[in-house]
């Protein structure tokens, strides 16, 4: 696999404010990864070093092998679709269709205005009087159809419907087996996208604590659940991410390891969905991350 990005020991501070906090990531080229944390976790963050809107403080960031930072060569080569993207006060829809066309080298025009029916945008409306999730579109056609060799998308669909969001979805999936390019996606609304991802991202806290193939996510992210006393004994060889109990029964999410089988333990096992996966790994960092600051508060005292 060839890298497209590589981050390395990447920290960006803000003041006092630790945004990313020595990072190191790669994005292979052609491969659609999603980009999942919490609020403030460092997602936009991590996007604008790649996109060179920001220098880091410290580390390497690398896009197609050299820094994107001031690099009109590198920067030809990306399309970053963030939320409440802004455009001048006159500037109509194909206004900016035709804006982008001159800007994104392999921009392709058909597929822009058969994105432009399927979202039913009026073209000749100015952007400012567009509804929010009319404004989220035109950012997705603009995305989808720069076929940038990188494409960023920063949580594009802001009041998207649901009809609305399933179309970007099935248009990306159809449009990236055609063109395979390299695209980041990140958002919050996790089990709407799991399938279409192909390597997840992590990120809680500044850190990456997730950095997998899908494929693997799927197949070693497990709930056991069972008498109380064998879930204990399985957790007990496992990375557990969760764990619940009610009288004399449990419940872990566990990450398999190794080639066992809850089933021949006498568990009942199913697969952890990615958002539950996502949302117990970002409980136990979060959990961490406290007793981290305790400690640091008492060594203070
Ligand atoms: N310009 C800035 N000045 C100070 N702090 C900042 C700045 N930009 C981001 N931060 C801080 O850096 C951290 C990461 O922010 P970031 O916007 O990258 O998070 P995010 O994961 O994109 O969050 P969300 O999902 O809410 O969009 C947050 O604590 C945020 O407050």
């Amino acid at each position: 696999m060839t890298a497209v990005a590589r981050l390395e020991g990447v920290t960006m501070r803000f003041r006092d404010q630790v945004a990313l906090d020595d990072v190191s990531a790669v994005l292979e080229q052609d491969t659609i990864t999603g980009l999942l944390g919490r609020n403030g976790a460092g997602k936009t963050t991590l996007m604008q070093l790649l996109t060179g809107h920001r220098v880091p403080t410290g580390g390497r960031v690398e896009v197609f092998g050299d820094r994107p930072f001031e690099n009109d060569a590198v920067l030809s080569q990306l399309a970053f679709i963030k939320e409440g993207q802004r455009y001048p006060d006159h500037f109509r829809v194909r206004d900016a269709l035709a804006a982008a066309a001159m800007l994104f080298p392999h921009w392709d025009d058909d597929l822009a205005h058969s994105l432009l029916r399927d979202f039913d945008l009026p073209e000749r409306r100015t952007i400012k009087k567009l509804s929010r999730g009319m404004n989220s579109a035109v950012g997705i056609i603009i995305g989808l159809a720069s076929r940038a060799p990188l494409t960023l998308f920063d949580e594009p669909y802001l009041g998207l419907d649901a009809v609305a969001r399933q179309l970007f979805y099935d248009r990306l999936l159809a449009d990236y087996a055609e063109h395979p390019r390299t695209i980041l996606l990140s958002t919050h609304l996790i089990e709407e996208i799991a399938d279409l991802l192909e390597h997840v991202l992590l990120i809680d806290h500044g850190r990456i604590v997730l950095d997998d193939d899908a494929e693997t996510l799927r197949a070693s992210a497990v709930t056991v659940s069972g008498a109380r006393e064998r879930v204990d004994a399985f957790g007990a060889r496992h990375d557990v991410l969760h764990r619940e109990s009610l009288a004399g029964s449990a419940r872990a999410v566990v990450r398999l390891t190794h080639d066992d089988d809850p089933g021949a333990e006498g568990l009942t096992w199913e697969a952890t969905p990615l958002q539950q996966l996502v949302v117990s790994m970002s409980r136990r960092n979060a959990a961490t991350h406290a007793d981290a600051r305790t400690d640091l508060e008492e060594i203070a005292r």
